[in-house]
């Protein structure tokens, strides 16, 4: 042995350990973005089958989606998922979930970014203001942290011209302005499409077939369609839908009676009290359901939820 040589050998390997232990501590207190951190495929996987009710199909692909995207090394385009179905049906809930199982603060990190329509673009005379704005925010938050997270709700309000705005940042180009936009993920929620899922679901109901026999094939080619031709769905003519620049279409089926009540149950659980079946029961009944005749799907799905246990 050369002393020399093992001595710098062995002061490489401190000032390393050093380094790395450094900064797994400073992670632990302040956010990092660590683009190679691997998903956690069983959490997520176990928190949707837990917390997310009557959305096998959503449950289903959100899985796929993401744990393809994250254990590939090197993907060709961001991944986008456009999430459509009826008011209260979880599409927040689960951009949530997802937000937190990809980026420790979730909602609340630096590397996640929620755009409402209605807030964050309220006005069509300022188009050519937001598309900029709208640009740079993107570039500038991918060149800090190429696995970033952008979910834009409301997408049915949306002016289409917005979408155009970010349409070359999903595409497959290695980089743009030396920024590469491969890891980030953009996902899209909006209504469009909600009465289609809802005919769907009507139509195996009144077969006397399971919601959970539902497949993917079932709805996604209705689904693409039908919200490429829907003036009002965000995505309308914008080339995101024939460039395929989308890579899942997920639906999210319409709640029934039997979902609001699991709703409540959580919310009861998440409170800290304990489940009483009879408030359960008549929180659930307070909600109002469609078709008006059937009477099997609640309006709101499970978003008044929260607001009518108060009063109980
Ligand atoms: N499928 C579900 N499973 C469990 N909880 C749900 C589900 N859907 C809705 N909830 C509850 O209802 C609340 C409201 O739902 P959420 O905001 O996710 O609806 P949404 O589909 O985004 O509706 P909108 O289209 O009106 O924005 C959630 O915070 C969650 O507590």
């Amino acid at each position: 042995f050369e002393p020399i040589s093992v001595g710098i050998a062995i002061g490489a390997a401190s000032a390393l350990t050093g380094y790395l232990s450094y900064t797994d501590l400073y992670c632990r207190f302040a956010e990092c973005c660590r683009e190679e951190q691997p998903l956690n495929a069983s959490a997520l996987k176990q928190e949707l089958e837990e917390k997310l009710f009557g959305q096998h199909l959503a449950t289903e692909v959100i899985l796929k989606a993401l744990t393809g995207f994250k254990n590939n090394k090197n993907p060709k385009k961001p991944l986008t998922l456009s999430l459509h179905g009826w008011a209260g049906t979880g599409k927040n809930f689960v951009s949530q979930i997802v937000a937190e199982n990809l980026h420790r603060k979730g909602l609340k990190s630096n590397f996640v970014h929620l755009f409402v329509s209605t807030l964050h673009f309220p006005h069509e005379q300022q188009i050519k203001l937001y598309q900029d704005q709208l640009q740079s925010w993107i570039r500038g938050n991918v060149s800090a942290c190429a696995s970033s997270l952008f979910i834009f709700d409301e997408m049915d309000k949306l002016h289409p011209g917005i979408i155009d705005a970010i349409k070359p940042f999903l595409d497959y180009y290695e980089q743009i302005d030396g920024v590469s936009y491969r890891k980030a993920i953009f996902i899209f929620l909006s209504n469009a499409g909600g009465d289609l899922i809802t005919k769907t679901a009507l139509d195996f109901w009144q077969a006397g077939r399971k919601r959970e026999d539902i497949q993917l094939k079932d709805l996604e080619p209705v689904l693409s369609v039908g919200v490429f031709n829907n003036k009002h769905s965000g995505l309308w003519h914008s080339g995101l839908i024939d460039r395929n620049l989308i890579d899942y279409f997920i639906p999210f089926l319409p709640l029934e009676y039997r979902h609001v009540k699991m709703c409540v149950r959580a919310e009861m659980k998440a409170r800290g009290s304990a489940v009483d079946e009879d408030i359960v029961t008549s929180v659930a009944d307070e909600m109002t359901f469609f078709p008006k005749d059937e009477k099997i799907y609640s309006d709101k799905g499970c978003k008044t939820v929260q607001s009518r246990l108060d009063f109980h």
